[in-house]
């Protein structure tokens, strides 16, 4: 019943130093655009055929998830799916449900389930229950929903009974994740029957193009927000999700990240298909962030070219990285390679991610020789003479294994190394072919 196909990963995969790296890589799906579509579609009127739907645990989480609410959808292929919306019905008033780690998963489906109600549970994995979530909790139970905590108060599991629902106005606190302002603006046309319902942010918002992500999407589906600045948002009564027919997903510009990384650092070109100018995602400006440190960046409507400037050395970078959290891991690694220390600043959302980041981060670079500095909100990277061949803890943590695996790149200032990375059967969440995609941009045997 589940879409990803299982696939069998060693205790750890040991990667060759790489002298070159060239080639082409198709992106997987967005997670984000994936995880929000299906949502979307299983609460619209009318059916939704998804083209380049994400296979990867974070997806098959949510499918089942709409599986037990009684949602209909089929798969017509590997990457095509066909979702029949209920028009913001759940057939299934009951349901306990299985969010693994995905944060795109539990949170909107949280605050449409605490709308619509019936008696559901949501749980996930160990790091999911101390994932907060207490900020989009509380942001639904004072306009009436009812919602338990079963295990520490803030965080999940959660048990969601039916509330009475009185929205005009809410506010939520936006400076923990983005997806809790995401998952009420997902939920407010179903709250916004009669009248118009706005969504105040309380204090500072991070993550804010995943925001974007969200409204675009949102508007695919019939449903305009009316935006104040990043302060407040107005869904008018009446609007109600209809299917757009068909929908396509990008390639998933954070995954593009380490292939972009690769061909800077390692000479390229390397060229991700599936995202470009266009693109709906905030991650596409991680090749911004690659352009300053001196990489050469083409893009085109449905691709993004990298490969090393003109003498092959990274330059340091000193910069905010808020808006692009999860694509400035692979800034953090590339650091290895630059000239002198780079400060990775306001990216305190990392704590509370599928591993504390900045902590793991902080300690996987140092069994590379680099000096780290750990700051409550910041990491200061300083690159050693040479990197040190290294055994790479992977915390289930998907961004940890795949950018650790650019360390056995050879760059012009640094040369790679024979990298071992443990437990690589976490890139599963977003990326599951990672490493074979990576080899295939190597120009040396990796394994
Ligand atoms: O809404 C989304 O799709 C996401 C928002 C971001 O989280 P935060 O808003 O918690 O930073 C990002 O890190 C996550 O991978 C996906
Ligand atoms: C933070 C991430 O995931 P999630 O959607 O679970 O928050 C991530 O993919 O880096």
């Amino acid at each position: 019943m589940t879409q990803q196909k299982t696939k069998h990963y060693p205790q750890h995969i040991d990667l060759e130093p790489v002298m070159h790296v060239e080639g082409t890589v198709r992106l997987p799906g967005s997670k984000s655009i994936s995880n929000r579509t299906l949502l979307l579609a299983a609460l619209a009127e009318g059916s939704t055929t998804i083209h380049d739907l994400l296979a990867s645990d974070d997806t098959t989480v949510m499918l089942g998830a709409l599986r037990s609410l009684g949602i209909k959808w089929e798969e017509i292929d590997e990457r095509t799916i066909v979702v029949h919306g209920n028009g913001g019905v759940l057939p299934n008033h009951e349901a306990d449900l299985f969010m693994g780690n995905a944060g795109t998963a539990i949170r909107p489906l949280t605050a449409a389930l605490a709308v619509i109600g019936g008696d559901y549970t949501l749980h996930g994995v160990s790091r999911m229950h101390e994932r907060p979530i207490g900020d989009l909790v509380d942001a639904l139970t004072a306009v009436g929903a009812q919602i338990e905590y079963t295990g520490e108060p803030g965080f999940p599991p959660l048990r969601i009974k039916r509330g009475h629902i009185h929205a005009n106005r809410m506010s939520v606190r936006g400076n923990v994740s983005s997806q809790f302002l995401t998952a009420l603006l997902m939920a407010a046309p179903l709250m916004a029957r009669g009248h118009a319902v706005t969504i105040d942010v309380v204090g500072e918002l991070i993550s804010k193009p995943y925001i974007e992500i969200t409204l675009n999407l949102m508007r695919r589906f019939g449903v305009t927000v009316e935006q104040d600045g990043w302060a407040s948002f107005t869904v008018q009564p009446g609007r109600k999700y209809a299917s757009p027919g068909s929908i396509h997903v990008e390639g998933d510009a954070s995954s593009a990240s380490y292939f972009l990384a690769a061909g800077a650092i390692g000479g390229g070109p390397v060229r991700v298909e599936g995202v470009g100018r266009d693109s709906i995602q905030g991650d596409v400006r991680f090749a911004d962030a690659l352009e300053r440190m001196g990489a050469i960046i083409e893009r085109g409507d449905n691709w993004i070219e990298a490969r090393s400037g003109a003498d092959g050395v990274l330059k340091a970078i000193d910069a905010d990285f808020n808006h692009i959290p999860d694509a400035a891991m692979t800034i953090a690694v590339a650091a290895l390679y630059a000239d002198g220390p780079s400060t990775l600043r306001n990216i305190a959302s990392w704590r509370v991610k599928e591993t504390d980041r900045l902590s793991a981060m902080a300690t996987e670079l140092r069994k590379i020789g680099a000096t780290v500095e750990e700051g409550a909100d910041y990491l200061r990277i300083t690159p050693p003479e040479e990197l040190a061949p290294a055994t790479i803890d992977t915390y289930d943590d998907h961004r940890m294994a795949m950018c650790f695996s650019l360390a056995a790149l050879d760059g012009k200032a640094r040369r790679g190394n024979a990298m071992r990375i443990n437990d690589p059967k976490c890139v599963a969440k977003t990326f599951p072919d990672y490493f074979e995609a990576f080899a295939s941009i190597a120009r040396n045997e990796l394994f």
